[in-house]
């Protein structure tokens, strides 16, 4: 069975005190499980500490965002080779929050990946439709353009490494309402119809799927289930260790029934 995907984006939380109090306890709590492929995205700030303690496990570290060039005059961007020197393993590119407050944009985006990918990384792309689009009726074409754009001029072999996260608007944060897991299903499911008209079957398949957007103890299994959600890409419920843990027991607990049945 292939190994789902769990990772959380911390946002603009936890010092690095709090960081590495985390970690260790994240290490610990889940070191046993070969189930899942666990990631962290921390604040840059905290990235060095947290990888002197991931470096010895099987998490993956990522970075929140990132700039296409090497280096050059951007005050207060970072790059690809800076995050390469600590030994980053994924960039989350395009996250709501980027676009909504920093002037994100597809083509932006689509900079990201390909320089991320030029380094080694695994470019996370972030896609996900606003509440207007939504009631507009026009989440595929919303998602279809972010994903085309997105991966414009990614190679096959390149294609490969890339993980993408559905994460719609409306259903991050705290006003968050959590996609439904039929309707998250659907959206899954367009977006690797999606990408079977960029690439070949095999090279879709290989790309994962993630759901992110008010990720519960409530809806992580049921959101699991659906066809084409490869993983979970959570805040809140993940910020402290032992829910996050609880997570990957829900989803542990609900596979043993099913060995059963
Ligand atoms: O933005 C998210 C992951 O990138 C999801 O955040 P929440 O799970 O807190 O809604």
């Amino acid at each position: 069975m292939k190994k789902l995907l769990l990772g959380t984006n911390w946002k603009m939380h936890k010092t690095e005190e709090e960081a590495l109090s985390y970690t260790s306890s994240l290490i610990e709590l889940t070191k046993e499980l070969k189930e899942f492929q666990i990631f962290i995205i921390p604040p840059y700030t905290d990235l060095k500490a947290v990888k002197k303690l991931v470096k010895n496990s099987e998490i993956l570290l990522g970075a929140q965002n990132m700039h296409w060039e090497e280096e050059g005059a951007f005050t207060g961007e970072i790059s690809p080779k800076m995050l390469k020197e600590i030994g980053i393993d994924i960039i989350e590119i395009g996250h709501s929050e980027r676009r909504q407050y920093y002037n994100e944009t597809d083509y932006t985006v689509n900079k990201k990946v390909l320089s991320a990918l030029k380094y080694g990384f695994i470019p996370l792309i972030c896609v996900g439709e606003k509440i207007e689009e939504k009631e507009y009726g026009v989440t595929s074409e919303v998602i279809a353009r972010q994903i085309k754009i997105a991966l414009h001029n990614v190679s096959e072999e390149d294609a490969k490494k890339v993980w993408i996260a559905y994460e719609p608007v409306w259903a991050i944060g705290e006003n968050g309402i959590p996609a439904s897991p039929d309707y998250a299903g659907r959206v899954h499911t367009l977006i690797y119809n999606v990408l079977r008209e960029m690439y070949n079957d095999e090279i879709v398949k290989g790309i994962p799927i993630l759901y992110g957007g008010s990720v519960n103890h409530d809806n992580a299994v049921p959101l699991y289930h659906q066809p084409h959600i490869d993983g979970l890409f959570i805040g809140r419920s993940a910020w402290d260790a032992k829910s996050f843990r609880k997570i990957m027991d829900l989803i542990l607990e609900s596979r043993s029934k099913e060995n059963k049945e």
